[in-house]
């Protein structure tokens, strides 16, 4: 395992740290990234801190509303530069020496994904089937790797399920939901729940402090207000960068999230772990603070083969950012996911898929 290439299919927030966090890990080697405007490749492996330079404080981020919701080649951005943060001359990828400017940045990996072991979907999930249908895309082009993705809505899986014939036959291994929550955090609770026999309730709840952090994660403060009481997916995504400060003041820049549709029910339920409806997950988001408001904890009561019942914890240490809890076990995931492929395990895989199963 220590010649692993691969590639991130968005460098926004989280696309930007997995290359820095990548860096801190044996044997990856990053070869191509893209956003909305631009695409990076070099086989021999990128220049990442040259790109990430390149991309500080100038993300092609925004609103979704540019992306098309057709598939094939209509999936790519149609050159809305509304809510793109842009501090640069150009925007995103295409300032760095690596970068070219394409109106094809996902196809373009595409054509290279012969040489490519993992890739990474770290794009926005404002419409939920976007990264399936890239899956699809990629699947379409014999693609035999690792896909894998840090998407957030439960909904989005039975949509990769759907597809799974199709990523089977092309020799694709989709990991879904790798991030934190769900992804690290769900794996913690398949942990915990080996203690028991039967499992009563998982309670996740999370804390992020994300003042230094809050321009580079724009785009996944959009999708989280969509969570909020009085809000859905298509009202998050037609806001206004404006309406979203005036709702982030009316809150103190304390946004708290209960009851949220993390995919962490649907990803231990399909490993046997519990029903979904005894899986909840909520949190609170602090944009004007880098102290995590509230500590992240996952909680898992069931009961024991002996009859006891019993509640496991597992907490993070408020000093680990949510950069480093999603992007190490994203990276982690992929690790996994490249030594499933490469033992002929192929079909969609949850992160409670690759742990002890109960
Ligand atoms: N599971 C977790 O714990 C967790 C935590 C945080 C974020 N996330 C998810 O990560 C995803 C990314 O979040 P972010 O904050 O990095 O978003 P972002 O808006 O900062 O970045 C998105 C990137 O995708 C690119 N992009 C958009 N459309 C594209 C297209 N058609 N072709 C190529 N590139 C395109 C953009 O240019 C940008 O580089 C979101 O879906 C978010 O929900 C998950």
């Amino acid at each position: 395992m220590d010649d692993v290439r691969f590639a991130v299919l968005g460098t926004g927030g989280i696309g930007r740290r997995t290359l820095e966090v990548s860096q801190h890990k044996d044997g990856l080697t990053a070869v191509a990234a893209c956003d909305r405007n631009g695409v990076a490749l070099d086989h021999d492996g990128l220049d990442v801190e040259e790109l990430l330079d390149a991309t500080e404080g100038n993300i092609a981020s925004g609103p979704e509303e540019d992306v098309a919701t057709d598939g094939g080649a209509a999936a790519e951005p149609v050159g809305s530069t509304e809510g793109v943060k842009q501090h640069g001359d150009q925007a995103g990828i295409v300032a760095s020496e690596q970068g070219s400017p394409t109106e094809t940045p996902i196809d373009d990996v595409i054509a290279e994904s012969d040489d490519i072991d993992a890739v990474l979907l770290a794009l926005p999930n404002l419409e939920h089937d976007f990264i399936p249908r890239v899956a699809e895309r990629f699947a379409e082009a014999d693609y035999g790797g690792v896909l894998i993705d840090v998407l957030k809505r439960s909904r989005v899986i039975g949509m990769l399920d759907d597809r799974e014939d199709l990523l089977k036959e092309s020799g694709i291994t989709f990991v879904c939901g790798a991030g934190a929550t769900p992804g690290f955090l769900t794996g913690a609770a398949a942990l915990a729940a080996q203690s028991f026999v039967e499992v009563e309730e998982v309670e996740i709840w999370w804390g992020v402090g994300l003042k230094s952090g809050y321009e580079d994660n724009r785009g996944t403060v959009r999708e989280d207000i969509a969570h909020l009481d009085g809000y859905d997916i298509e009202e998050a995504r037609e806001m206004s960068e404006e309406e979203i400060e005036a709702l982030i003041d009316e809150h103190d820049g304390v946004l708290e999230f209960h009851d949220m549709e993390h995919a962490d029910d649907v990803l231990l339920e399909r490993a046997g772990i519990c029903d979904a409806e005894d899986v909840h997950v909520g949190g609170v988001l602090d944009v004007r603070s880098d102290e995590k408001p509230t500590t992240t904890t996952v909680s898992v009561t069931g009961t024991t083969f002996d009859g006891e019942t019993g509640t496991n914890t597992f907490e993070l240490d408020d000093a680990t950012s949510m950069e480093a809890n999603v992007n190490g076990p994203a990276l982690g995931y992929l690790k996994a996911g490249v030594r499933n492929n490469r033992a002929g395990h192929y079909g969609v895989f949850g992160p409670a898929d690759l742990l002890p199963s109960f």
